[in-house]
């Protein structure tokens, strides 16, 4: 099973899936995180997609066929009904880093009304609709236990560190408040596999719809366009089993987190950087943000700071520098800026400030760092890039008035000891001036 039906799911997870040697004995039941439609529109091709593989010599069109049952959030119904099937071994998740609503604690954020509303639901009704991605995964799993169905793994594949960790902790938590008999069920059944994804896949556009529609004669309501790399990286045991991943490319490790700590930082970090500052600048995207030099070079700052604390290996740092510079340059990947800059307040503090920290312990003041913030300030502040955040309105009203009030208020929203560090701040006001 998939929560959270989308372009990225579709690029990776099924695509995995589709190409496993034991393909035929597995199929996806994916449900979208809130919208119907994309549902709607693979209901009416059965499920089925094509996937375009794009560098720059050209595309690649496959027909992927794991996706057996494509499902709207709101048939709640359906969603339990699978969860509660012996015949489900996995559930992966992408339902962005802002969907798993955690507090600061990493629990569920209890101030929420979304949060409020499901626990009340569950507490009353546990069949009953809720619509927040760990409530809706612990009813599956409080219907799981109710059928005697057995144990089931949970891999959840957004950009977050610890992402099984993260999402068990959210999940266990909700059981305490709703049913604590549930947490030892959860304790011996359910397993909760980390993992870091890797494929840079943007929104598809008209033009790309009309692109697959010229290069394979087939009216396709939902292709997905998507980049030639493509890293799955996964830790922890799928107790019930789950489909050759490893047959079709992905690496199963001991330890996510140095692979991780290279993704989350350098390729994440540089996509904050550039939709923040880079749209400052004008650009719209990715590519047109890498291939002004000016961009480019505060894209290195930042890489150098970041790779400092990075576990592997210098050489496999080196070339996924180098490689990362050729995906982002990649002409025929139109990534808006616009999308990466979405949902800034969960990012930054997976994707840059465990740097920012790291090199201000060690006394030095990381001006690449520094930019990604100062770029988030102005972003806050209505230029460059919309903003379209879950604290969107709170944090675009801490950052009016006077630039350094702005950033005290942003910086210490994020962290109290961000607005505590003078010299920390005074860097950033004159980073968010020169841009
Ligand atoms: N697109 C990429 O290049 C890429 C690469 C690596 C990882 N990811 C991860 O995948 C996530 C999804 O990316 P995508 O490109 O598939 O996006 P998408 O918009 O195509 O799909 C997102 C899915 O998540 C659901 N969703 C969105 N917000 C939600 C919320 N608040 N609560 C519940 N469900 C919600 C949507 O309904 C949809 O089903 C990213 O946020 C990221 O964590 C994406
Ligand atoms: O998908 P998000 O919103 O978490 O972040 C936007 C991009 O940084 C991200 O999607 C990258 O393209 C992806 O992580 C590449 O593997």
């Amino acid at each position: 099973m998939h929560l959270g039906l989308g372009n990225f799911f579709r690029a990776h997870q099924a695509w995995y899936t589709h190409h496993a040697p034991d393909a035929q004995e597995w199929g996806i039941a994916a449900f979208t995180g809130r919208s119907p439609d994309l549902a709607l529109a693979m209901a009416a091709q059965d499920g089925l997609f094509t996937l375009d593989t794009r560098g720059p010599d050209g595309d690649a069109f496959e027909v992927v066929t794991s996706v057996v049952e494509p499902r709207a959030a709101q048939d709640h119904e359906a969603w339990i009904t699978r969860v509660a099937d012996p015949a489900v071994a996995v559930l992966t998740s992408t339902v962005t880093e802002a969907g798993y609503v955690r507090g600061a604690d990493g629990r569920p954020d209890t101030a929420r009304d979304d949060v409020q509303a499901d626990l009340a639901t569950l507490r009353e009704e546990p069949t009953a609709r809720v619509r927040t991605a760990p409530a809706r995964i612990l009813a599956g799993l409080m219907a799981r236990r109710h059928a005697d169905a057995g144990p089931l793994t949970v891999v959840p594949c957004d950009n977050l560190p610890d992402n099984g960790a993260a999402v068990r902790t959210v999940v266990h938590a909700m059981a305490e408040l709703v049913d604590p008999t549930m947490v030892g069920w959860l304790e011996q059944n359910v397993a909760w596999v980390t993992t870091m994804v890797d494929r840079i896949t943007p929104e598809p556009t008209d033009a790309d719809v009309d692109l697959v529609r010229r290069g394979t004669g087939v009216e396709d309501r939902a292709p997905v366009v998507t980049e030639p790399f493509s890293e799955w990286v996964l830790s922890g045991s799928m107790i019930a089993g789950s489909p050759d991943w490893a047959a079709a490319g992905a690496i199963v490790t001991d330890d996510v987190a140095p692979f991780e700590a290279r993704k989350l930082g350098l390729l994440n970090g540089a996509h904050s950087l550039l939709a923040y500052a880079g749209s400052v600048r004008g650009h719209r995207t990715v590519r047109d943000a890498i291939t002004d030099d000016v961009c480019r070079g505060w894209v290195e700052h930042w890489w150098d700071e970041a790779s400092a604390h990075l576990t592997l290996p210098h050489e496999d740092v080196a070339e996924y520098r180098r490689a990362l510079l050729d995906r982002f340059a990649n002409p025929a990947i139109r990534h808006l800026l616009a999308q990466i800059a979405m949902d800034g307040s969960q990012k930054l503090p997976v994707r840059v400030l465990p740097t920012l920290r790291r090199e201000r312990a060690a006394g030095r003041v990381p001006v690449g760092a520094a930019r990604v913030l100062a770029a988030w300030v102005r972003h806050l502040r209505g230029d460059g890039a919309p903003v379209r955040d879950p604290r969107g309105e709170e944090l675009s009203g801490l950052a009016g008035g006077s630039l350094d009030e702005a950033v005290a208020r942003v910086l210490g929203a994020m962290d109290a000891a961000l607005a505590d560090d003078v010299e920390l701040r005074g860097v950033v006001v004159a980073l968010a001036r020169e841009l």
